[in-house]
């Protein structure tokens, strides 16, 4: 280690960029086996950019994210960027729900230092494996005094997206992840960085979101929107107790008449429901197709389902008036 470099911390989670397998050519591994000592032995360039230190946070593949590691997430990463020692940070993540732990750090980090999450489509032990490319990069982009204030980054396949834009939308390939409505916000080669785009929704510092006392997030759901929709499952999350619940709407965020019907009833409840798209880009538009004055619910702007869900969470811990967290997914 030098005293000059920057400092940037590891947090691992898991994933498939810490995933092993019998085989190096296909896709059948084991998420989150490898421990951070070595997915960092897979990458001694590294050592050039900046000082490293790491610790475990969980060892999961991400389809088994959960609240509480989001939480213990954003509490550890706001510890450690408090301190004067501490440059940038970098998750390793499964990038099944890269996007979604990406989007909640973005609203309940309180730093302007960078935060990187990568991954990796490809386990540790095959061929052509993309996560130690995807680690080295993510570890250039942390160190990287250009990348502050840019809020939550996801850096995959040498590119670098807002976590409040990219979403995975490959099943395999390794240029899974992509942000359909903007494009990146910039690139990664040869050991540095360079940005084209900024982020303009707060994000970070600037939100009014404090998690530091918070154990637990509000159960909000989502229902998947379909021809001839079956209106008992929007039954089914009001007797599970939800508090939100987030429709992954056809279109324009649009209901199945017998679901609007229902919906009506549970915004009259007190229960706060969205309107998102399944179509994977596009705002959803207030009182389109969908009269969201007669039916009390809420759209999602360009927010995918699973992010609408997340602001969901952080916007109820706030308030339950449909018209102020309206106002959040305009803001943020
Ligand atoms: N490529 C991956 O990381 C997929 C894995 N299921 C995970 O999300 O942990």
């Amino acid at each position: 280690t030098t005293g000059k470099l920057p400092h940037v911390v590891i947090l691992a989670t898991g994933g498939t960029i810490a995933g092993a397998g019998e085989s190096s050519v296909g896709t059948a591994y084991t998420a989150g086996k490898l421990p951070i000592e070595v997915l960092l032995n897979a990458v001694p360039e590294a050592k050039k950019i900046a000082n490293i230190s790491g610790e475990q946070i969980a060892s999961v593949g991400s389809q088994a994210m959960h609240d509480s590691v989001w939480l213990k997430l954003a509490k550890r990463i706001n510890e450690l960027t408090a301190r004067p020692d501490v440059d940038g940070i970098v998750i390793t993540h499964g990038t099944d729900t890269e996007d979604e732990t990406g989007f909640f750090l973005q609203l309940t980090v309180k730093t302007s230092k960078p935060v990187v999450l990568v991954g990796a489509m490809r386990s540790a032990t095959a061929i052509s494996a993309d996560g130690p490319m995807n680690l080295y990069n993510g570890i250039v982009t942390a160190a990287s005094p250009k990348s502050a204030g840019r809020g939550v980054l996801v850096c995959m396949n040498d590119r670098i997206y807002s976590a409040r834009e990219v979403t995975k939308t490959n099943t395999t390939n390794v240029a899974t992840f992509q942000s359909p409505n903007a494009g990146p916000l910039g690139v990664v080669y040869d050991g540095d960085v360079a940005y084209y785009h900024k982020i303009l929704r707060k994000h970070t510092v600037e939100t009014e979101f404090d998690i530091s006392g918070v154990n637990t997030l509000p159960k909000v759901d989502i229902l998947y929107g379909y021809s001839n929709m079956n209106p008992i499952l929007v039954d089914a999350l009001v007797k599970d107790k939800a508090q939100g619940i987030v429709i992954a709407g056809v279109g324009n965020g649009n209901l199945y008449p017998t679901v609007e019907q229902r919906i009506k009833k549970v915004t009259s409840s007190g229960i706060v429901v969205v309107r998102a798209s399944r179509t994977g880009s596009g705002r959803v538009t207030l009182n389109a197709e969908t009269d969201d004055k007669a039916l009390g619910t809420v759209v999602s702007d360009d927010l995918n389902p699973q992010k609408a869900r997340i602001l969901l969470q952080l916007a109820l811990l706030k308030t339950k008036d449909p018209k102020k967290i309206q106002e959040m997914f305009f803001e943020y």
